[in-house]
């Protein structure tokens, strides 16, 4: 049989793709033209590019598992981990280490330590200002030493921002411009606007001491403020987002998926939160109240009490919130039987209970055994009919999946989670994911079968990304994408939960404590051998040499000897348990990561105890550094933006060849 003409293209057909890639490159050229118009404006440009390709590389921040709690998370964000703090150790040797301390305060907490500096019955002297902005001022060029002049400018607050820019490029070796440096902090002083400049140089310390935040996943549930989390992220000049499980859960709910929306409530309600749902996104809980108080009468909290940390709750709201953690979680398990038995390719029969129920003896049939129910009361069940909602029941979700999507506040959460986030990332040569790379006993890729196409690996989490967009895309539409989220919260073979399945049921229902066990997927015990995680990496296209796997989901139990640190230094799992429930299991509260010109840092915390301890500056809540790795000095050249600013001068080297030999015209104004 003749070979198709493009299979193997013969000379002439060649000389034809020649052309046509000379005239699209052209065409290209002249669009770039428009830009850089003549000679010295493409050649400015290409010095400014070679330039910045030479300057460090800027420092990276991993954090994880935030779980709600946004002062402790706020604490990490504004002392960048520790890095402004290491750099004011660094700097200023001969300063002593209160003034050293209460320095960093200023800087994490500007407005409320010059409040409480001035509460305090010293006086804040002329004298303390001009050190303090002095030593501000050095931080300030140091920190933003690794940035372009225009990306500092760009940064600077309007009110201040040439003044600002005279104090940072002032060399302090120039004698010449000692006096007029002098005269600058003199007058801002003497005017009164040394605490304007004060806050203004601190938060731009903090804006530089990190480039880029990355938060591998799971902002949501347990603690009390994952949305004042989202709103920093939001304002945030550069942050990115693996989605976790609790992630996918809520961004699912507030597509209006109803399983989603029942567990998000349920969760949300488990750890005493309503202020959540009723006071931060102002949504109606009444008709569940409503809904508990009439079918729940006789609760007597047991499983269904609120998690709390400090008891923050009187004996009836106690009450109130349990009966409607049952109300929901029945609503729940009935909406998920409806939903497995609707998708059975998600292969998760073993998750429907309800229909195993015998509900005069109070017993329950799973694999053949019998089992006491430890709570026989389902006044809305029908035996016959148990996965059907009661009208009661049907009306409370349907009324609170229209809050969920007609809440302004929530979408607009949501929105920002499905646009800056992803389900995994390769940045700079590292691989970022929040759960595992499902993989089976043997350590290879498991495979999911979805429309006859067999799905693995880096293939199975483009499938999930994919689909999680499209749920977002088509979510005015009644596709079913939005179940698929349903199946990333909790599906065997989901990235994000890397379990074999979810026991709630079991946990509430059943005291055997056997059948609470949640099986972890085989990933976690394969990623201690440096092997998987270097056939992960290639998986993914990144080097095995250069490259990480940074991880999150399942917290390091320190306590116990466990290291954060696995697969010979090729995996690195920050999770530490930022949320104050986890605390008593891992021992510590959290890890972050810091990566910078010339190392990776993993910190680890003590717990925060609060701003109010923090501004006393006796909060230091950083127990460790480790350095994972030293790098040779790595600059921005060696980074993913830099073979972005490769390619851009590679063109506009062209351009200039084309100038220079009249295929272009250059113009002047
Ligand atoms: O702590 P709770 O509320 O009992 O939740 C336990 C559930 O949370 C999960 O651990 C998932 O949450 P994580 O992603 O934080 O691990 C489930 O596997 C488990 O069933
Ligand atoms: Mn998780």
């Amino acid at each position: 049989m003749k070979k198709p003409e493009w299979a193997c293209p013969s000379g002439k057909s060649l000389l034809i793709l020649r052309m046509v890639k000379e005239m699209n490159d052209l065409k290209y050229l002249k669009l770039l033209s428009k830009q850089y118009p003549n000679i010295p404006a493409v050649s400015t440009e290409i010095i400014n590019l070679k330039a910045i390709l030479n300057l460090p590389k800027s420092p990276e921040h991993f954090l994880t598992d935030l779980h709600g709690e946004y002062e402790a998370f706020q604490h990490m964000l504004k002392t960048a981990s520790g890095l402004i703090k290491f750099k004011i150790d660094q700097i200023f040797t001969g300063v002593i280490d209160a003034d050293k301390k209460e320095l960093a305060t200023i800087i994490f907490y500007p407005e409320d330590k010059l409040k409480k500096l001035k509460e305090s019955e010293e006086e804040l002297t002329t004298e303390w200002y001009k050190t303090t902005l002095e030593r501000i001022i050095k931080l300030c060029k140091v920190i933003s030493s690794k940035y372009t002049r225009s990306k500092v400018r760009k940064a600077l607050p309007e009110n201040f921002s040439y003044i600002i820019e005279e104090l940072l490029h002032l060399k302090g070796e120039n004698k010449n411009k000692e006096g007029y440096r002098d005269e600058i902090i003199k007058t801002i002083i003497d005017i009164g606007q040394a605490e304007e400049f004060i806050i203004s140089l601190s938060n731009l310390i903090q804006t530089f001491a990190v480039d880029k935040l990355h938060i591998i996943g799971d902002v949501f549930d347990r603690g009390p403020a994952p949305h004042k989390i989202l709103d920093t992220l939001q304002d945030h000049h550069n942050c990115d987002i693996q989605w976790g499980n609790h992630d996918i859960l809520w961004m699912g709910a507030a597509l209006g998926q109803k399983s989603l929306i029942a567990t998000a409530i349920r969760t949300t309600l488990r750890y005493g939160n309503l202020d959540l749902l009723e006071e931060a996104y102002g949504i109606n809980m009444r008709p569940l109240a409503r809904l508990a108080r009439s079918f729940y009468k006789n609760i007597d909290c047991n499983n269904f009490c609120p998690k709390l940390i400090d008891e923050e709750l009187d004996q009836q709201d106690k009450n109130i919130t349990s009966k409607m953690q049952k109300a929901i979680a029945i609503i729940q398990f009935k909406l998920e039987g409806n939903l497995i038995k609707r998708r059975s390719e998600f292969n998760m029969n073993e998750a429907l209970y309800l229909d195993k129920i015998d509900y005069e003896q109070g017993t329950i049939k799973l694999d053949g055994q019998e089992y006491e129910l430890n709570n026989t009361d389902f006044p809305t069940i029908d035996p016959e009919n148990p996965y059907q909602l009661n009208q009661q029941e049907q009306e409370v979700i349907n009324q609170l999946s229209y809050s969920f999507k007609n809440n302004e506040k929530l979408q607009e959460h949501a929105r920002f989670l499905f646009n800056n986030g992803s389900m995994y990332l390769k940045y700079n040569g590292n691989l970022l994911f929040h759960g595992c790379i499902p993989l089976n006993e043997a350590g290879d890729f498991s495979t999911i079968e979805i429309n006859g196409e067999l799905y693995q690996g880096k293939k199975l989490l483009d499938f999930f990304d994919d689909v999680v967009r499209k749920s977002y895309s088509y979510k005015f539409e009644e596709k079913d994408y939005r179940d698929w989220l349903w199946y990333l919260w909790r599906g065997e073979l989901s990235p994000l939960f890397g379990k074999d399945k979810m026991t709630t049921f079991c946990r509430y229902f059943i005291d055997d404590k056997s059948l609470h066990q949640e099986q972890k997927n085989p990933y976690y015990q394969a990623r201690e051998k440096e092997a998987i995680c270097n056939k992960i990496l290639n998986e993914f296209n990144l080097d095995p040499e250069e490259g990480h796997i940074i991880n999150g989901h399942t917290p390091v139990k320190e306590k116990k000897g466990e290291t954060p640190i696995k697969g010979n230094g090729k995996l690195l799992v920050i999770d530490g348990g930022i949320s104050a429930f986890y605390q008593p299991k891992t021992g510590i509260a959290g890890y972050t990561l810091i990566y910078n010109s010339d190392e990776m840092r993993l910190i680890s915390h003590k717990p925060f105890v609060s701003k109010e301890a923090a501004l006393e500056g006796g909060n230091d809540i950083i127990s460790s550094m480790r350095i994972v790795e030293l790098k040779k000095k790595e600059k921005i050249a060696d980074t993913d933006i830099g073979e972005k600013l490769n390619n851009k001068i590679n063109n506009l080297m062209e351009l200039l060849q084309a100038y220079k030999k009249g295929i272009i015209k250059e113009k002047y104004e």
